[in-house]
């Protein structure tokens, strides 16, 4: 068995292993039960062979190893029905009663093995996936939305995949510029977050019937708001998503609103199941180009105008700043930042950032709509506080919404490392799946995990290893989401302003998280907004 590298080793045996090997998964697992235990001797290393997992599964993984076949083929199979196939299965399928069953029947960390080979760790606890963080080197890797990475690197014949996609040095490059400028941009933003917040107050007023409650489409009506803060932070101008008569049909921003959802929805639908558009254009993968391709194209007529701008301030000698720049002259001002891997940066940041922070706002207003009591205390806090970074029972809602609905429900890591964990020898290039939706329910983390209890977070600091367990939501290690602090201002500033105006109600079934990729609710968001006075 070849045997761990010596940094990972290092890591893992230096400072002491947080581990919990001695707690059975099935009895109520306690915090503070956590036990930290000394080195672990090698030779007590579990085969990965014997970590717990369906054994059918397993059985198929068997016979694979027995059929010859080239490298090539062996390679297409993989990719078409193998790890991706159960991974998108375990997508799509409403995965918290797989998971309660897989930690019934296997334990903390289950081995799934693609019948074709590509076999992947799912990690049922989070203190698991936390000590990932710790060995999983400079350059962690998420293998995922392989749809859209094939639309950039092959029909674009783009040389990047942007930052979601992308491993390496040059991820991490373009992780700290985005980062850097994001933290200088989002301070002088405000002005054109709480001016689309206003206009999303006032387009509900026009929306909604006389009995006060807004159409079945509402969500598209977030959207339109998610996109139009995007919009300003990028190219720091208004796009008119939001124009209180509605979008016509042949606008741009009709355009670029049909786009968005359409891409969304169409790579949600190539992830899933056998990737047959691999090896011909299937009816999804057609929708996603078309959407895609649009998008790019907004995009890029937005670079072209900010490298004539960025020309024009340069010969009339005018610094560029912050306060006058957007987020997109920015990044091309960077050096080093080639204009393509500015476009392929932005159109991730729209398919991954909209779709998150439509999908909180939706659920935020359902968990206020549904607990009064609770919306009750934020519009108190609201009517007496104007500053948005001094409202603590504000920042404790969006942790809470965010606890029980997570806009992306699992994430996932490629070991670049061969990795010890829970005593199993795991070789590096397994791909782990971490389940923060199933940590955000855990009665063993949250007491009453499934009520919205945003006091929760006011009391103790509710940390496990050292890291705030609300910051799950948001990922964990090097990949975590760099877009936090915006978020939470947009997210903030929008709440401000409706619950400053409306009383929010939900009178119809429970809303679930559909808990795809991507996830968004299942059920339309009828609400209710009654003006206050
Ligand atoms: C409520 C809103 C949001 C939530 C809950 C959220 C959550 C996440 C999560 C869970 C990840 C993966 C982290 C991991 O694998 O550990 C992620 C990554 C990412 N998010 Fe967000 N996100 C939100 C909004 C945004 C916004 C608004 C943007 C863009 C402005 C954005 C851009 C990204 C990008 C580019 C990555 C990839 C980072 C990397 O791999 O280095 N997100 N986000």
């Amino acid at each position: 068995m070849e045997k761990p590298n010596s940094s990972l080793t290092e890591v893992a045996f230096s400072n002491e292993v947080v581990s919990h090997t001695n707690v059975e998964v099935n009895s109520i697992y306690d915090v503070a039960s956590l036990k930290t235990i000394p080195r672990i001797d090698p030779s007590q290393y579990l085969s990965f062979d014997m970590m717990p997992g369906p054994t059918s599964v397993r059985f198929c993984a068997k016979l694979w190893s027995i059929i010859p076949l080239t490298q090539n083929q062996e390679q297409s199979i993989k990719d078409t029905l193998g790890a991706d196939y159960l991974y998108g299965y375990l997508n799509w399928y409403n995965n918290i009663p797989l998971f309660k069953r897989m930690a019934r029947d296997y334990g903390a960390v289950v081995r799934i093995q693609g019948p074709f080979g590509g076999d992947f760790v799912v990690m049922l606890l989070m203190d698991d996936a936390i000590n990932l963080t710790q060995t999983d080197g400079p350059y962690p890797i998420r293998s995922c939305l392989h749809s859209l990475q094939q639309f950039r690197l092959k029909n674009k014949q783009y040389q990047h995949a942007g930052p979601f996609l992308n491993c390496g040095s040059e991820w991490k490059k373009m992780r700290t510029l985005i980062e850097e400028t994001l933290h200088n941009i989002v301070p002088h933003q405000g002005t054109i977050v709480r001016n689309a917040c206003k206009e999303f107050v006032q387009r509900i007023a026009h929306i909604r019937n006389r009995r006060d409650e807004v159409p079945l489409t509402f969500e598209s009506e977030i959207y339109k708001w998610s996109l139009e803060c995007m919009w300003g932070l990028f190219f720091n101008k208004r796009c008119g998503f939001l124009k209180t008569g509605g979008l016509s049909e042949s606008s741009e921003p009709a355009g670029i609103l049909s786009a968005t959802t359409g891409v969304i929805a169409a790579i949600r639908r190539c992830e899933f199941g056998v990737l047959v558009w691999k090896l011909v254009g299937t009816p999804n993968w057609k929708n996603l180009v078309k959407h895609a391709d649009l998008l790019d194209s907004a995009i890029k007529k937005n670079v072209c105008k900010a490298q004539e701008s960025l020309r024009q301030m340069k010969q009339n000698e005018k610094g560029v700043t912050p306060e006058n720049a957007s987020f997109l002259e920015m990044l091309l001002l960077k050096e080093g930042v080639s204009p393509e891997s500015v476009l392929t940066t932005l159109l991730e940041m729209i398919i991954i950032g909209v779709n998150s922070l439509t999908h909180a706002v939706s659920f935020l207003l359902y968990h206020l709509s549904c607990n009064p009591n609770v919306q009750r205390k934020l519009y108190k806090e609201i009517s007496t506080e104007q500053d948005l970074n001094k409202m603590q029972f504000m920042k404790v809602c969006i942790n809470e919404s965010l606890r029980l609905k997570q806009p992306i429900p699992l994430l996932n890591r490629v070991l670049t490392n061969n990795t010890v964990i829970r005593n199993y020898y795991v070789p590096k290039g397994t791909t782990i799946v971490i389940t923060p939706q199933l940590y955000g329910i855990k009665q063993e983390y949250f007491e009453n995990a499934l009520r919205f209890k945003p006091d929760r977070w006011l009391h103790d600091e509710m940390k496990l290893n050292g890291y705030p367990l609300s910051s799950l939501p948001y990922g964990l290690g090097g990949r975590a989401c760099f877009a936090r602090s915006l978020v939470e201002m947009q997210l903030s500033s929008l709440m401000s302003e409706i619950i400053r105006k409306y009383r929010v109600e939900y009178h119809y079934g429970e809303i679930n998280s559909t808990n795809t990729m991507l996830a968004a609710p299942n059920r339309s968001l009828r609400f209710t907004f009654i003006d206050r006075e």
